[in-house]
């Protein structure tokens, strides 16, 4: 439980932080970087891209952690937090992550010190638990570029083969089955601490049209976002259906493609109706990223102005974009045949205020690395359909992970 009394944390301006009011994300983050402390191992981002007018967030440290655990869990973390931060001064944010495995704990952190321009044009707010000096540009170490070795994984291609086989041979068996997504892990070593905070600026300059996030270690820079609910006003930007950017016009034909697309835009368009909401769908188009295109469809709704995106996110998750269809026999196949952990990888990610508004990204596009940074793993799934190819299959996550990577070299 938080051991904080809200009422102390203390807001205030960021001294000349007027220079930053206009700054793109990716370049209000390489500037913010400078006042991570260099003792803050793992800092806590987001980063939308500049379209969605959101909130630009780093943080450090631990105010207060509130965890949640299975169905209902994001929910739960967001009472708690709604409870503490009742009554503050000064409008604290909270980030938080949640695994894809719907009996482990995520949770929601209110960082020790949130830098924070709540919108383009705004000053640069500071919010500090008692203690935390205002933070001041620090030079950051220099380090090597990092020369990482991949582990070897023996066999790793073979187990993919067959993980991808089991899932198709379920979907045959099963008519009721139709999609099923499977990942799979690379892990690198670096003889050094990687910089966790120079990962999230690269991949935030790098992949402006997505949502960069890191909390606890997890860092990427996720394409599809899961849920954006401000002001009454719900979004999502769905996924599925993958190319190599050189074929990204097959995706517009190709009936396989297509059809695993529009299962992961029935996963979100029928929660939102059985909640008593009417979609507007706006899709499939071409997003088109620096590694891979994909098929991507915006949903819009207004809801309710007393619905929090806490619960929006628990009702979705996981969607056929990273489970399959239908959810609970996918997921059980997932379970069966993936042979992985996937811990916070394919999760939500994102923050949120007391009022219930918040931004999720579904956690792709990502590594999460182990205490020390020296090491991480990095994951990528893909949609499985009964004529997927397993060889296929693996070159596409192969391209996913290049987002990642990317940020690394
Ligand atoms: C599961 C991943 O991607 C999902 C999102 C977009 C396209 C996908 C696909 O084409 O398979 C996946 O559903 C991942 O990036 O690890």
């Amino acid at each position: 439980m938080p051991d904080l009394d809200v009422a102390s944390l203390t807001g205030g301006v960021l001294p000349g932080s007027s220079a930053l009011a206009d700054l793109s994300g990716a370049r209000w983050l390489a500037e913010v970087s400078a006042l991570l402390p260099a003792d803050a191992e793992r800092p806590r981002v987001w980063i939308a891209p500049d379209a969605d007018d959101a909130p630009c967030i780093l943080g450090w440290g631990t105010a207060a952690r509130f965890s949640g655990t299975s169905a209902g869990g994001v929910h739960t973390a967001w009472e708690q937090f709604r409870s503490w931060a009742a009554g503050a001064d000064a409008e604290p944010v909270a980030l938080g992550s949640f695994p894809f495995a719907r009996d482990r704990a995520g949770d929601l952190v209110v960082p020790a010190v949130t830098v924070i321009r709540r919108a383009r044009g705004r000053r640069t707010e500071v919010l500090s638990a008692p203690g935390e000096p205002m933070p001041r540009r620090v030079p950051r170490p220099h380090r090597e570029p990092a020369s990482l070795a991949e582990l070897p994984q023996p066999g790793a291609e073979r187990a993919w083969r067959t993980a991808v086989e089991s899932a198709v041979a379920a979907l045959d068996d099963d008519c009721r089955v139709q999609k099923v997504v499977l990942a799979r892990t690379v892990e690198l070593l670096a003889p050094h601490p990687i910089d966790q905070m120079a990962v999230a600026t690269a991949l935030a300059a790098r992949f402006s049209g997505c949502w960069t996030y890191a909390h606890d270690g997890l860092i990427g820079a996720t394409p599809e976002l899961l849920v954006d609910l401000r002001g009454g006003r719900f979004r999502s930007r769905v996924l599925a259906g993958t190319r190599k950017p050189a074929w990204s016009e097959e995706l517009l034909s190709d009936p396989k493609e297509q059809r695993e697309h529009q299962l992961a835009v029935a996963s979100v368009t029928q929660v939102l109706e059985a909640d008593g909401v009417s979609p507007t769908v706006e899709g499939p188009f071409l997003l088109r990223l620096p590694n891979v295109t994909h098929l991507a469809t915006d949903i819009t709704a207004r809801v309710g102005s007393r619905t929090d995106s806490a619960r929006v996110v628990d009702a979705l998750h996981p969607t056929a974009a990273v489970c399959g269809t239908p959810r609970e026999d996918a997921y059980q196949i997932i379970e069966r045949v993936e042979g992985l952990d996937r811990g916070q990888f394919s999760g939500p990610v994102g923050w949120m205020t007391a009022d219930g508004s918040g931004q999720w990204g579904i956690g792709l596009r990502c590594g999460q690395f182990a205490p020390g940074s020296r090491r991480v793993t990095v994951y990528a799934g893909a949609g499985i359909m009964p004529s997927s190819d397993p060889a296929k299959e693996w070159l596409e996550t192969g391209a996913k992970m290049e987002a990642f990577l990317s940020a690394l070299r």
